[in-house]
Protein backbone atom coordinates (compact mmCIF):
# COMPACT_ATOMS: atom_id res chain seq x y z
CA UNK A 1 0.00 0.00 0.00
CA UNK A 2 1.14 3.44 -0.76
CA UNK A 3 1.92 5.19 2.62
CA UNK A 4 3.11 8.73 1.33
CA UNK A 5 -0.51 9.99 0.16
CA UNK A 6 -1.43 13.68 1.19
CA UNK A 7 -4.82 15.73 1.91
CA UNK A 8 -4.80 17.31 -1.67
CA UNK A 9 -7.78 19.13 -1.75
CA UNK A 10 -7.55 22.30 -3.45
CA UNK A 11 -3.63 22.04 -3.79
CA UNK A 12 -2.65 21.35 -7.32
CA UNK A 13 -1.04 18.08 -6.87
CA UNK A 14 -0.11 16.34 -10.66
CA UNK A 15 -0.73 12.90 -10.84
CA UNK A 16 1.27 10.50 -9.70
CA UNK A 17 2.78 7.46 -11.47
CA UNK A 18 0.12 5.16 -10.07
CA UNK A 19 -2.06 8.06 -10.97
CA UNK A 20 -0.82 8.13 -14.71
CA UNK A 21 -1.36 4.13 -15.10
CA UNK A 22 -5.03 4.50 -13.32
CA UNK A 23 -6.01 7.19 -16.03
CA UNK A 24 -4.52 5.13 -19.47
CA UNK A 25 -6.43 2.21 -17.91
CA UNK A 26 -9.57 4.11 -17.36
CA UNK A 27 -9.40 5.40 -20.89
CA UNK A 28 -9.47 1.88 -21.94
CA UNK A 29 -11.82 0.44 -20.33
CA UNK A 30 -14.01 3.49 -21.57
CA UNK A 31 -12.52 2.65 -24.93
CA UNK A 32 -13.52 -1.45 -24.57
CA UNK A 33 -16.96 -0.45 -23.84
CA UNK A 34 -17.65 1.31 -26.77
CA UNK A 35 -18.75 4.77 -25.31
CA UNK A 36 -18.69 7.79 -27.72
CA UNK A 37 -19.19 10.76 -25.99
CA UNK A 38 -20.24 14.78 -26.95
CA UNK A 39 -18.44 16.49 -24.33
CA UNK A 40 -16.39 16.47 -20.86
CA UNK A 41 -16.02 18.89 -18.01
CA UNK A 42 -13.07 18.39 -15.35
CA UNK A 43 -12.16 20.66 -12.19
CA UNK A 44 -9.87 23.60 -12.89
CA UNK A 45 -7.06 21.14 -10.91
CA UNK A 46 -4.32 19.71 -13.16
CA UNK A 47 -4.56 15.60 -11.79
CA UNK A 48 -8.35 15.81 -13.47
CA UNK A 49 -7.28 17.78 -16.84
CA UNK A 50 -4.49 15.10 -16.96
CA UNK A 51 -6.66 12.33 -16.45
CA UNK A 52 -9.35 13.52 -19.12
CA UNK A 53 -6.56 13.52 -21.98
CA UNK A 54 -5.12 10.75 -21.21
CA UNK A 55 -9.02 9.08 -21.08
CA UNK A 56 -9.53 11.24 -24.19
CA UNK A 57 -5.89 9.98 -26.16
CA UNK A 58 -7.06 6.30 -25.23
CA UNK A 59 -10.74 6.60 -26.51
CA UNK A 60 -9.61 8.92 -29.75
CA UNK A 61 -11.59 11.88 -29.02
CA UNK A 62 -8.88 14.08 -27.98
CA UNK A 63 -10.90 17.33 -30.03
CA UNK A 64 -13.98 16.64 -27.36
CA UNK A 65 -15.11 20.02 -26.57
CA UNK A 66 -13.52 20.42 -22.07
CA UNK A 67 -15.40 22.31 -20.48
CA UNK A 68 -13.24 23.13 -16.90
CA UNK A 69 -15.11 24.77 -13.59
CA UNK A 70 -13.70 25.49 -9.97
CA UNK A 71 -16.70 23.66 -9.20
CA UNK A 72 -16.05 20.15 -9.87
CA UNK A 73 -12.66 21.21 -7.86
CA UNK A 74 -12.04 18.48 -4.65
CA UNK A 75 -13.57 19.15 -1.74
CA UNK A 76 -10.81 21.73 -0.20
CA UNK A 77 -9.27 20.27 2.80
CA UNK A 78 -8.64 23.42 4.78
CA UNK A 79 -5.85 23.08 7.58
CA UNK A 80 -4.81 19.49 6.41
CA UNK A 81 -4.06 20.53 2.96
CA UNK A 82 -0.34 18.78 2.52
CA UNK A 83 -0.35 16.59 5.56
CA UNK A 84 0.16 13.10 5.46
CA UNK A 85 -3.01 11.19 6.02
CA UNK A 86 -1.42 7.86 7.88
CA UNK A 87 0.86 10.61 10.06
CA UNK A 88 -2.57 12.58 10.51
CA UNK A 89 -4.22 9.68 11.61
CA UNK A 90 -1.55 8.35 14.18
CA UNK A 91 -1.21 11.58 15.62
CA UNK A 92 -5.23 12.41 16.06
CA UNK A 93 -6.39 8.74 15.62
CA UNK A 94 -8.32 6.94 12.97
CA UNK A 95 -11.13 7.58 14.00
CA UNK A 96 -10.86 11.52 13.70
CA UNK A 97 -9.32 11.18 10.61
CA UNK A 98 -12.09 9.02 9.26
CA UNK A 99 -14.74 11.91 10.80
CA UNK A 100 -12.47 14.73 8.69
CA UNK A 101 -12.26 12.25 5.29
CA UNK A 102 -16.05 10.88 5.38
CA UNK A 103 -18.60 12.82 7.84
CA UNK A 104 -20.81 14.78 5.47
CA UNK A 105 -21.33 17.77 7.40
CA UNK A 106 -18.10 17.69 9.65
CA UNK A 107 -15.47 19.82 7.81
CA UNK A 108 -11.95 19.77 8.51
CA UNK A 109 -10.41 22.53 10.10
CA UNK A 110 -9.67 25.74 8.43
CA UNK A 111 -6.80 26.81 6.01
CA UNK A 112 -5.85 29.84 8.20
CA UNK A 113 -3.28 32.92 6.39
CA UNK A 114 -0.59 31.29 7.30
CA UNK A 115 -0.84 27.58 6.32
CA UNK A 116 2.11 27.00 3.34
CA UNK A 117 -0.25 26.87 0.92
CA UNK A 118 -2.84 29.74 1.82
CA UNK A 119 -1.30 32.39 -1.08
CA UNK A 120 -0.88 29.75 -3.79
CA UNK A 121 -3.88 28.55 -3.60
CA UNK A 122 -5.93 31.79 -2.88
CA UNK A 123 -3.94 34.17 -5.39
CA UNK A 124 -3.79 31.78 -8.24
CA UNK A 125 -5.30 33.21 -11.27
CA UNK A 126 -7.11 30.04 -12.07
CA UNK A 127 -9.99 31.44 -9.35
CA UNK A 128 -10.21 34.91 -11.07
CA UNK A 129 -13.40 33.73 -12.62
CA UNK A 130 -14.81 32.24 -9.05
CA UNK A 131 -15.09 32.05 -5.90
CA UNK A 132 -15.48 35.20 -5.26
CA UNK A 133 -12.95 36.39 -2.81
CA UNK A 134 -15.52 37.02 -0.34
CA UNK A 135 -16.63 33.40 -1.07
CA UNK A 136 -13.51 32.02 -1.01
CA UNK A 137 -13.95 28.39 0.90
CA UNK A 138 -11.48 28.09 3.96
CA UNK A 139 -12.26 24.71 4.35
CA UNK A 140 -15.00 22.17 2.97
CA UNK A 141 -17.06 18.86 4.38
CA UNK A 142 -18.98 17.00 2.04
CA UNK A 143 -22.11 19.14 2.32
CA UNK A 144 -20.43 22.45 1.70
CA UNK A 145 -18.80 20.73 -1.40
CA UNK A 146 -22.07 19.69 -2.83
CA UNK A 147 -23.70 23.20 -2.37
CA UNK A 148 -21.28 24.67 -5.20
CA UNK A 149 -21.07 21.54 -7.41
CA UNK A 150 -24.93 20.62 -7.15
CA UNK A 151 -25.76 24.21 -9.11
CA UNK A 152 -23.16 23.29 -12.08
CA UNK A 153 -24.69 20.01 -12.79
CA UNK A 154 -28.25 21.22 -12.48
CA UNK A 155 -27.73 24.56 -14.51
CA UNK A 156 -24.88 23.50 -16.82
CA UNK A 157 -24.84 19.43 -16.86
CA UNK A 158 -27.96 18.41 -16.82
CA UNK A 159 -29.38 21.10 -19.75
CA UNK A 160 -26.78 18.88 -21.96
CA UNK A 161 -27.91 15.63 -20.60
CA UNK A 162 -31.63 16.93 -21.69
CA UNK A 163 -30.46 17.96 -24.98
CA UNK A 164 -28.98 14.52 -25.79
CA UNK A 165 -25.17 14.80 -25.56
CA UNK A 166 -23.58 11.61 -23.64
CA UNK A 167 -21.15 13.79 -20.93
CA UNK A 168 -18.13 12.61 -19.63
CA UNK A 169 -16.99 14.29 -15.69
CA UNK A 170 -12.99 13.88 -14.77
CA UNK A 171 -13.12 15.01 -11.44
CA UNK A 172 -12.55 14.34 -7.96
CA UNK A 173 -13.15 11.24 -5.13
CA UNK A 174 -15.55 14.23 -2.80
CA UNK A 175 -17.27 16.00 -5.95
CA UNK A 176 -17.91 13.14 -7.66
CA UNK A 177 -19.15 11.37 -4.01
CA UNK A 178 -21.52 14.55 -4.61
CA UNK A 179 -22.66 13.93 -7.39
CA UNK A 180 -23.49 9.97 -6.85
CA UNK A 181 -25.46 10.79 -3.54
CA UNK A 182 -27.61 13.45 -5.43
CA UNK A 183 -28.51 11.14 -8.42
CA UNK A 184 -28.79 7.80 -6.66
CA UNK A 185 -30.49 9.58 -3.38
CA UNK A 186 -28.43 8.60 -0.58
CA UNK A 187 -28.65 9.54 2.67
CA UNK A 188 -26.16 10.95 4.91
CA UNK A 189 -25.50 8.24 6.18
CA UNK A 190 -25.38 6.14 2.83
CA UNK A 191 -22.39 8.45 1.14
CA UNK A 192 -20.72 8.81 4.17
CA UNK A 193 -19.99 4.75 3.86
CA UNK A 194 -18.96 5.18 -0.14
CA UNK A 195 -15.12 5.46 -0.94
CA UNK A 196 -15.12 6.10 -4.92
CA UNK A 197 -11.82 3.94 -6.30
CA UNK A 198 -9.26 5.83 -7.96
CA UNK A 199 -8.87 5.35 -11.47
CA UNK A 200 -12.45 3.38 -12.59
CA UNK A 201 -14.56 4.99 -14.65
CA UNK A 202 -18.54 4.41 -13.39
CA UNK A 203 -21.46 4.55 -15.46
CA UNK A 204 -25.16 6.44 -15.32
CA UNK A 205 -27.63 5.89 -17.44
CA UNK A 206 -30.66 8.52 -16.88
CA UNK A 207 -34.44 7.95 -17.72
CA UNK A 208 -36.14 11.64 -18.96
CA UNK A 209 -36.80 12.64 -15.40
CA UNK A 210 -32.90 12.62 -15.00
CA UNK A 211 -33.34 9.21 -12.39
CA UNK A 212 -30.86 6.43 -13.24
CA UNK A 213 -31.93 3.63 -14.90
CA UNK A 214 -29.74 1.82 -12.72
CA UNK A 215 -27.63 2.97 -10.03
CA UNK A 216 -23.62 3.35 -9.53
CA UNK A 217 -21.93 1.06 -12.30
CA UNK A 218 -18.24 0.62 -12.52
CA UNK A 219 -16.29 -0.31 -15.45
CA UNK A 220 -14.62 -2.83 -13.82
CA UNK A 221 -14.34 -6.21 -12.52
CA UNK A 222 -15.94 -6.51 -8.94
CA UNK A 223 -12.63 -7.40 -6.93
CA UNK A 224 -10.95 -5.06 -8.62
CA UNK A 225 -13.63 -2.51 -7.77
CA UNK A 226 -13.53 -3.42 -4.25
CA UNK A 227 -9.99 -3.68 -3.47
CA UNK A 228 -9.58 -0.40 -5.19
CA UNK A 229 -12.43 0.83 -2.47
CA UNK A 230 -10.25 -0.53 0.20
CA UNK A 231 -7.04 0.88 -0.90
CA UNK A 232 -8.79 4.53 -0.84
CA UNK A 233 -10.48 3.66 2.63
CA UNK A 234 -7.36 2.50 4.16
CA UNK A 235 -4.96 5.78 2.99
CA UNK A 236 -6.50 7.25 6.47
CA UNK A 237 -5.60 4.75 9.04
CA UNK A 238 -2.39 4.92 10.84
CA UNK A 239 -1.34 1.17 10.17
O1 LIG B 1 -7.81 15.60 -2.09
C1 LIG B 1 -7.48 14.46 -1.70
O2 LIG B 1 -6.65 14.27 -0.81
C2 LIG B 1 -8.10 13.25 -2.37
O3 LIG B 1 -8.40 13.53 -3.66
C3 LIG B 1 -9.34 12.76 -1.67
O4 LIG B 1 -9.06 12.47 -0.42
P1 LIG B 1 -9.96 11.59 0.59
O5 LIG B 1 -10.21 10.25 -0.04
O6 LIG B 1 -9.07 11.48 1.79
O7 LIG B 1 -11.20 12.35 0.88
Amino acid sequence: MERKKPFCGWFDANLSEKGKQEAVNAGKALKNADYQLDIAYTSVLTRAQETLRSILNETGQSNLEVVKTWRLNERHYGGLTGLNKAETAAKYGDEQVAIWRRSFDVPPPPMEPDHPYYDTIVKDARYKDGPAQDEFPKFESLKLTIERTLPFWNDVIVPQIKAGKRILIAAHGNSLRGIVKHLDQLTDDQIMKLNLPTGIPFVYTLDENLKPIESLQFLGDPETVKKAMEAVAAQGKAK
